[in-house]
């Protein structure tokens, strides 16, 4: 199964972005804390340019405590600092302003340097759709001004806000690759629902979602427990593929009905009730 982009609107608002992206310093690059890795995206070096970029993972609160520190300690051994984020509730947003404030304290010695006057430092939040963008920047402004929605693609219109004396912020759309050839990437997204406009299968998508979580409680036990999945399940997620899995699950719960069973099973982990569980550990 492949997976289908229509990125009509994410190709004109990339374009926009790459343009405003012009009279940014600092980019705020947003990823999904359960897929790190997935959410990161391979032009966002070309894009931050010689800017300051301050890497945030956002929904800490969907993933153990032990995966976050697992987590944070692979970025330290990667030279990068990474803030985490419940920008829903508001944790680690005050580290993350600091971040920005830090960028434009040095902005402006440069600017001093040189003779010119200080300026509030300019900043981007960028990301895949529905990682949260919205959301943390109604946390940076302290209110809420910016429509945050479950549903990805949501933002579109470029705008500045002041949030302080010191920082101007760029509300951005997501940006997302027009076209993702990373297929296992793509998978992930959708799990995460972190995919803008794709058409996808919820029952090879749940399937595979099952299959990956078997496969990182195999690999490691003490950063992802599947035993909130598999009591709400009534089954024991370790007796067969994700196929099978959903199968079972749809005669056992929900008189066959496996796409069904796929859409709760989907939704069941968008909104945590299966518990704390990432889709990515970090590399070993
Ligand atoms: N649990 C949890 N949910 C979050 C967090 N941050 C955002 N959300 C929720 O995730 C959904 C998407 O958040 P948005 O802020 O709209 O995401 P976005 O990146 O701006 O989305 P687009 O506009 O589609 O690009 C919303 O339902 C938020 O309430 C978080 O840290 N934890």
């Amino acid at each position: 199964m492949k997976i289908h982009w229509y990125p009509g609107h994410i190709a004109k608002a990339e374009r926009a972005l790459k343009e405003q992206l012009k009279r940014v310093d600092v980019v705020l690059e947003v990823r999904d804390a359960r897929i790190p890795l997935a959410t990161y995206h391979p032009q966002m070096p070309s894009w931050v340019g010689g800017k300051a970029r301050v890497l945030v993972i956002n929904r800490m609160d969907m993933i153990a405590p032990r995966a976050r520190e697992a987590w944070e300690t692979w970025f330290e051994a990667q030279g990068e600092t990474a803030y985490f984020t419940n920008a829903e509730h508001g944790q680690g947003v005050d580290a993350v302003a600091d971040a920005v404030q830090n960028a434009g304290v040095q902005l402006n010695k440069r600017r001093f340097d040189r003779g010119m006057l200080p300026r509030p430092v300019r900043a981007v939040v960028m990301g895949f759709p529905n990682v949260g963008k919205s959301a943390l920047i109604n946390r940076l402004l302290g209110r809420r001004v910016v429509d945050s929605a479950r549903r990805a693609g949501v933002t579109k219109s470029l705008r500045w806000i002041r949030i302080s004396d010191e920082i101007e912020l760029l509300d951005a759309p997501g940006v997302i690759p027009t076209r993702i050839n990373n297929q296992e990437n793509a998978i992930k997204l959708a799990i995460c629902e972190d995919i803008g406009e794709a058409a996808y299968d919820n029952q090879v998508v749940a399937a595979a979602m099952v299959d990956l979580l078997q496969g990182l409680e195999a690999a490691d036990e003490t950063l992802i427990s599947l035993s909130g999945f598999k009591s709400r399940y009534k089954l024991d997620a370790a007796s067969s593929n994700g196929e099978d899995y959903l199968h079972e699950v749809a005669k056992d719960k929900y008189k066959g009905d496996v796409e069904r069973t796929a859409r709760q099973m989907l939704n069941d982990f968008r909104t945590g009730v299966l518990g704390q569980l990432t889709l990515e550990l970090p590399p070993a």
